[in-house]
């Protein structure tokens, strides 16, 4: 699914208007469609639950507007209150005007603003994708206002005052909505860290805009859909073997991290892995073989961190990092391996503080290879701090084009991004996995798909991402959010794996 700017999403407006030709108002009329039956399934409101409507100036406040008027019509207690301007659109206009004599309908001013208890409803529409400014004066004290109210806020397309793909002046006037309600395609806004507390949960509504324009729109940022990726995993031939799935080798684990490699290992065994070896120091071979006996341990002569590269021939993929440790010598394993490899790479966690804190070792990375970092992870590999949320996607970008690399920045909604700049988001996963471990998990099950040669390292990103949030969102039915760990997510892996896969076999 594209993320498209305001810019695009006045375009697809216009677009469908012409195409579909319908006019702007009748386009506003399934916008305000669309909202209103959200709100009567989800929200089930009782005639009687105050619905207070506040409307600003342009098409925003028109959505408002109509939806006032259908609230009415089906017998609700709508009351609209009108944020006084200068100008107004003209489907505002139009829809003013049918609003029926019968709403409460009022001009909001500093000493007047209505009571609003913690059984009403609060629609923001008061400004859309059309904010080209911070909100300042009346629209700012009403913003506080809305703040204030116990009441459920609900946010039409945008919480008023986000701007739609511009970074947030400090302390900007912004409504804290318990909902965003959009149209068709969500926004880029709502997957970044700083917006959650006010974008609260968002929703996307179908209003019939035009697919074949979506379709021909040249964007850069997409949004992982739950049925996007359906049937992109190969079907196993029945006649394969081990070595159809490939041979990867994982160079983890530490004194006291060896945790970090089972976690790892198992995962890539569970994301299909046709073989596995693992180097682990001296004191993680008792435990790998124990605990992971699926896994062959190769262990290093040192007692206690990994300092010599095993011979890369007999793997068709490598991953380094979890709980591997910045020592010196563990520095020179990493770079041995960027010199020497010929497979696909997937670098975690101590591998990318060891880039970081080693640039020069940034271009010694072979092409396509992976890297998984966090946000932390990330600021250290680039070695500057991004000023915003929109300057950690121009960091991430740039970074991936100019070492030719994929790079998964991992957050609530994590960034895949591919050499050409192109930024792929994913929505699977809860904050269950917040927990020590779900990185290491993420590493195994990536190497595992990138050992797999049917599938390209960008599908391997995208499929093992997603998977990896969907195991998630399967383990926490079970275990709840705080019970979830990182091992859950281990034996979630299979069952996510298989929604993905081809029902028919590939050629
Ligand atoms: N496909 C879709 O998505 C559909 C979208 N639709 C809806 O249209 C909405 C976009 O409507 P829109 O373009 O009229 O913009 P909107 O946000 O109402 O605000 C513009 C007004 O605000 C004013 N203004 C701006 N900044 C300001 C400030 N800081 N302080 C004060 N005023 C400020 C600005 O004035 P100006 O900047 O010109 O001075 C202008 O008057 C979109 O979000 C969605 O809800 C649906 O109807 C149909 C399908
Ligand atoms: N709130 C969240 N929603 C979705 N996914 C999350 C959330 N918090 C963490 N995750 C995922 O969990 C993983 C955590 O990785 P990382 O920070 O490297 O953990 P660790 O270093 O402990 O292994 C990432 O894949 C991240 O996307
Ligand atoms: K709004």
């Amino acid at each position: 699914m594209k993320l498209l700017s305001a810019a695009l999403t006045r375009t697809l407006d216009q677009a469908t208007i012409q195409a579909q030709g319908i006019t702007s108002l009748e386009l506003m009329e399934r916008a305000a469609t669309a909202l209103f039956d959200w709100i009567l399934t989800e929200l089930r409101p009782a005639y009687s639950t105050p619905i207070h409507l506040f409307c600003g100036p342009g098409n925003n406040g028109g959505d408002g507007l109509a939806l006032a008027r259908l609230l009415h019509e089906a017998g609700y207690a709508a009351h609209v209150w009108l944020l006084p301007a200068k100008r107004y659109s003209a489907d505002f206009t139009a829809n003013r005007l049918r609003l029926p004599a019968e709403v409460p309908c009022q001009e909001l001013a500093a000493a007047r603003f209505p009571e609003l208890p913690a059984s009403a409803v609060l629609i923001d529409a008061l400004f859309g994708t059309g904010l080209s400014r911070p909100l300042t004066d009346l629209a700012a004290e009403v913003v506080a206002h809305l703040n204030r109210s116990p009441a459920l806020r609900i946010a039409v397309d945008l919480p008023s005052g986000l701007l739609a793909d511009a970074p947030q002046p400090p302390d900007s006037p912004l409504v804290q909505a318990h909902y965003t309600l959009c149209f068709e395609l969500p926004k880029l806004a709502f997957l970044l860290p700083g917006h959650a507390a006010f974008v609260g949960e968002w929703h996307t509504l179908q209003i019939g805009l035009e697919q074949e324009v979506i379709h021909n729109m040249a964007v850069d940022n997409y949004f992982i859909e739950d049925n996007y990726l359906k049937g992109c995993l190969p079907k196993r031939p029945r006649f394969s073997h081990k070595g159809t799935f490939g041979h990867a080798l994982l160079l983890a684990g530490s004194q006291g991290k060896v945790g970090a490699a089972v976690l790892a290992a198992t995962a890539c065994l569970r994301g299909g892995v046709g073989l596995l070896t693992v180097r682990v120091p001296q004191v993680g071979y008792a435990i790998l073989q124990t605990a992971v006996p699926e896994a062959m341990c190769l262990p290093d002569s040192a007692p206690d961190i990994l300092t010599e590269l095993p011979d890369l021939t007999p793997y068709a993929a490598v991953g380094m990092g979890p709980g591997l440790g910045q020592q010196a010598a563990s520095r020179e394993v990493l770079r041995q391996l960027l010199q020497t490899a010929t497979v696909p790479l997937v670098l975690d966690a101590d591998a990318l503080n060891l880039l970081g804190a080693n640039r020069e070792l940034l271009e010694l990375l072979p092409p396509d290879t992976l890297l998984t970092p966090h946000p932390k992870e990330f600021e250290r590999l680039v070695g500057i701090p991004a000023r915003h949320d929109y300057h950690r996607l121009e960091q991430l970008r740039a970074f991936v084009r100019q070492h030719r690399c994929y790079c998964v920045l991992k957050d609530a909604y994590t960034a895949v991004a591919a050499p050409d700049g192109t930024l792929y988001f994913n929505g699977s996963g809860n904050p269950g996995m917040a927990t020590g471990g779900s990185g290491d998990v993420l590493t195994g099950l990536l190497l595992a798909l990138r050992a797999d040669k049917r599938l390209s390292a960008l599908d391997a990103a995208l499929l093992g991402v997603y998977a990896h949030g969907r195991a998630g969102d399967l383990a926490a039915q079970e275990t709840g959010e705080a019970g979830l760990i990182a091992s859950d997510l281990v034996r979630f892996i299979g069952p996510a794996l298989q929604e993905l896969t081809a029902s028919a076999p590939g050629l």
